[in-house]
C-alpha cells in the first residue's frame, strides 16, 4: 500500500508545484530542498519499504526484536546479490539495482568517496565546477557526514587484507597512504582507508537524513509501490499550453492508472523532476515522447506514447546515450598472513552477532572492503584516465579458502567505452553491449595498471590465483577483456545516459521542455570514485539551480529557457 497511507499530505487528487520521479538518492535529497524551500512536494517510488525506520522488516532471525531491517545492516551487503528479496529491479530493469525507498543507496555498500575537483573542473559545464560545488559538497557532509572508521568502538576489524596491501603497494609499490577524507583530490598512486556514508554502525544515506526532515513537513507526501509510466505533456488547448510543458505524471498504483497534476500558477509553472536512475530516467523521457526517434516509433506503434501526437515528440538521440558503467576485474590474492572472512546472512558468528547487537559494532558495521587506491595514466592534456582498487575481506567464485581476499580493479574516468539504455521487445530498459571495452584503449590502460601493480607483488606477501603473477600485458588484457565470474562483470554504477548539454541544460532541464528536469545518476559524468556521493551532490546543487539561488554560478530560476 502507498506509504503514508493516511497522511492528509498525500491526497493524490491535489495540484502539486514538484512531482520528483524515483526516491534513489538523488530523488530523496532534490525532494527535500524542494519541500524545504517550500514547493508542495511529492515523491513517487516504485518499490517499498526498505531501511527499518522507512517501514522495512524483512530481516534474518538474529536481528527479531529490532528495528532494524537487513538494509540497515552494513555487514549484510552482499547477500543482496544472493536473496534480493523486493528490494531490487528485478523484472523492472536488465541490470542490477535498487528499487526501493532509497534506490541503489539502500542495497549499496555505503562506499561514499568525494570526487576529486578534477572531476567537476574537466567533466561538468560552466556553474558546476569544483569552486561551483564547494557549498553543495558541504551541505551533503553536514546531512552525511564521512566515515572512514565504521565501527563505533573504534576499533578497526578484519584488517590483515589492509595490512598485506599495504606492505605491497605503499612500501614496494610507492603509493602514498592518505586520508580519503582529508585528501579528496589526489587520486594517483595512493592509497588508504576507504570512506562510508554509515551513521553509528548502520546504513546511512539520503533515506535515515533528508528523507526524515521532508516526512516532517506538511507539504511533502512520500508515495510507494507507485511507478510513473510516463509524463504528462499533452496541450492543453485551455489554457493554450503547449508540449513543451508537464503537467503532470501517469502513474499506476495497484494496478490502476492515474494522472496527477502539477497546479501550475503564473508564478510557478511546477516541475517534474526524473530522479529514476540512469536506465530508468532515460526511459521515462522515452516513454514521454523524448528520445530517438526509431525508439518513440517503437512505443507509439505499441500505445505506448499515449496520445501525444507525432509532431510534440522530441527526437533527441542523447536521450539514453553515452552510458557508462566501470568495467571491472576480480583478482584473487592469497597469503600467509590472510585471514578473510565472510559474512553470513543468517548466522554470524555468535561473538560478531552480539558485538553488533549491543553496541552496532564489529565485522557486521562495514560491508567488507578493507582498503582503496587509485592510480592514474596520463595520455595527454586533458585526457587523463582514472584506475581504481578496492580490496574485501573474502574470496569469490572458486577461491574462497581462510586466505584469499578479493582485489576489485576498475577503470573510472577518463575511460572511452560507452554504451546506450536500449529498451528490450517489453521495454524494459538495459545497457548495450558497448558499454564495456568497446574502446580498445580502455583493456590497454586497466590491463597496464594491473601488470604494472604485479610487477611489485611482496616476494611472500600476496598471490594472485586466477592470473599468474607473471603475465603478460598481452595475457592480461584478454583476460580482463574475455567474461568469466571473475570479468567483465557488472558493477551497476550506472551513470551518465542524458548528459549536461545534449540531453539537459545547465540547469538540469531536459532539452526541448520548460519544467521538465532530469536529477540523478544519468547527468553524472564518469567519476574518479564510485559514483554515488557524486550523485547526491550533484542533487544538492540541482537543488539551487532549479530554485535559482545558491552563490557563485547562481541558478537562473525554474523555466526560463536557457543555454
Ligand atoms: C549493488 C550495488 C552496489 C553499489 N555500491 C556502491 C558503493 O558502495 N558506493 C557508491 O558510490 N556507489 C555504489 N553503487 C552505485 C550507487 O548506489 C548509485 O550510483 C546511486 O544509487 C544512483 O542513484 P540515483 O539517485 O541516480 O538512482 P537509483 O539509486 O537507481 O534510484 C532510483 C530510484 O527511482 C525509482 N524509480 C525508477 N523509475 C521509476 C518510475 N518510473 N516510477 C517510480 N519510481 C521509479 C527506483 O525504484 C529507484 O528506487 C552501487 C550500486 C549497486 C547496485
Amino acid at each position: 500500500a502507498p506509504y503514508p497511507r493516511s497522511s492528509p499530505s498525500c491526497d493524490l487528487t491535489s495540484q502539486w508545484d514538484t512531482i520528483v520521479v524515483g526516491a534513489g538518492p538523488a530523488g530523496i535529497i532534490i525532494a527535500d530542498r524542494m519541500s524545504e524551500a517550500g514547493k508542495k512536494t511529492l515523491l513517487i517510488e516504485g518499490g517499498g519499504p526498505s531501511y527499518g525506520i522507512t517501514g522495512g522488516t524483512q530481516r534474518p532471525n538474529w536481528l527479531s526484536g529490532t528495528n532494524l531491517s537487513r538494509v540497515d545492516v552494513p555487514g549484510l551487503y552482499k547477500s543482496i546479490f544472493s536473496d534480493q528479496g523486493n528490494l531490487t529491479c528485478s523484472g523492472v530493469t536488465n541490470a542490477f539495482g535498487g528499487c526501493t525507498v532509497g534506490g541503489s543507496s539502500a542495497v549499496n555498500a555505503g562506499l561514499y568517496f568525494q570526487p576529486p575537483d578534477s572531476d567537476f573542473d574537466d567533466y561538468f559545464p560552466d556553474a558546476w565546477k569544483a569552486a561551483d560545488m564547494r557549498p553543495a559538497i558541504a551541505r551533503l557532509l553536514s546531512r552525511i557526514p564521512a566515515v572512514d572508521n565504521p565501527s563505533p568502538d573504534g576499533i578497526r576489524y578484519l584488517q590483515s587484507g589492509y595490512t598485506a596491501a599495504r606492505k605491497w603497494l605503499v612500501d614496494n609499490a610507492g603509493y602514498e597512504e592518505v586520508s580519503y577524507i582529508e585528501s579528496p583530490n589526489d587520486k594517483s598512486k595512493v592509497f588508504g582507508r576507504p570512506v562510508f556514508d554509515y551513521d553509528r554502525g548502520k546504513r546511512g544515506g539520503p533515506a535515515t537524513t533528508y528523507l526524515q526532515t521532508s516526512l516532517r513537513r506538511s507539504n511533502f507526501c512520500l508515495l510507494t509501490h507507485a511507478r510513473v509510466k510516463r509524463v504528462v505533456r499533452m496541450c492543453d488547448t485551455a489554457s493554450e499550453m503547449l508540449s513543451d510543458h508537464a503537467s503532470g505524471v501517469i502513474v499506476t498504483i495497484n494496478g490502476v492508472d492515474h494522472t496527477i497534476n502539477l497546479g501550475a500558477t503564473a508564478a510557478d509553472p511546477g516541475r517534474v523532476i526524473l530522479s529514476g536512475g540512469a536506465l530508468q530516467s532515460p526511459q521515462l523521457l522515452m516513454t514521454s515522447g523524448i528520445g530517438p526517434p526509431g525508439t518513440l516509433t517503437r512505443l507509439a506503434a505499441a500505445g505506448l506514447l499515449g496520445d501525444l501526437p507525432p509532431s510534440s515528440w522530441i527526437n533527441n538521440t542523447a536521450v539514453g546515450d553515452r552510458l557508462f558503467d566501470n568495467p571491472n576485474t576480480f583478482i584473487e590474492l592469497s597469503g600467509p598472513g590472510i585471514s578473510s572472512y565472510t559474512h553470513s546472512y543468517a548466522s554470524p558468528p555468535l561473538g560478531d552477532r552480539s558485538l553488533y547487537l549491543t553496541s552496532f559494532s564489529g565485522p557486521y558495521a562495514f560491508a567488507s572492503q578493507t582498503s582503496a587506491f587509485w592510480d592514474s595514466i596520463v595520455h595527454g592534456p586533458g585526457d587523463v584516465v582514472g584506475l581504481q582498487g578496492t580490496i574485501d575481506t573474502s574470496g569469490y567464485g572458486a577461491f574462497t579458502n581462510g586466505s584469499t581476499i578479493t582485489l576489485n580493479v576498475y577503470g573510472t574516468s577518463g575511460l572511452l567505452s560507452t554504451g546506450r539504455v536500449e529498451l528490450d521487445e517489453r521495454f524494459i530498459p538495459g545497457a548495450s553491449a558497448e558499454t564495456y571495452y568497446s574502446h580498445p584503449r580502455d583493456a590497454d590502460d586497466i590491463a597496464t595498471f594491473i601488470h604494472g601493480l604485479f610487477a611489485h607483488l611482496p616476494a611472500s606477501g600476496l598471490t594472485p590465483l586466477n592470473i599468474a603473477p607473471n603475465a603478460t600485458l598481452a595475457q592480461i588484457r584478454d583476460y580482463i577483456t574475455t567474461p568469466s565470474p571473475y570479468a567483465r562483470g557488472q558493477v551497476n554504477h550506472w551513470s551518465s545516459s542524458c548528459r549536461f548539454g545534449a540531453c539537459v541544460d545547465a540547469e538540469t532541464r531536459v532539452r526541448g521542455m520548460r519544467n521538465l528536469y532530469v536529477v540523478d545518476a544519468s547527468v553524472v559524468p564518469p567519476l574518479t570514485v564510485n559514483p554515488q556521493m557524486g550523485v547526491m551532490v550533484v542533487a544538492e546543487r540541482a537543488a539551487e539551480r532549479i530554485l535559482g539561488v545558491g552563490g557563485r554560478g547562481r541558478g537562473r530560476g525554474v523555466e526560463r529557457l536557457s543555454d
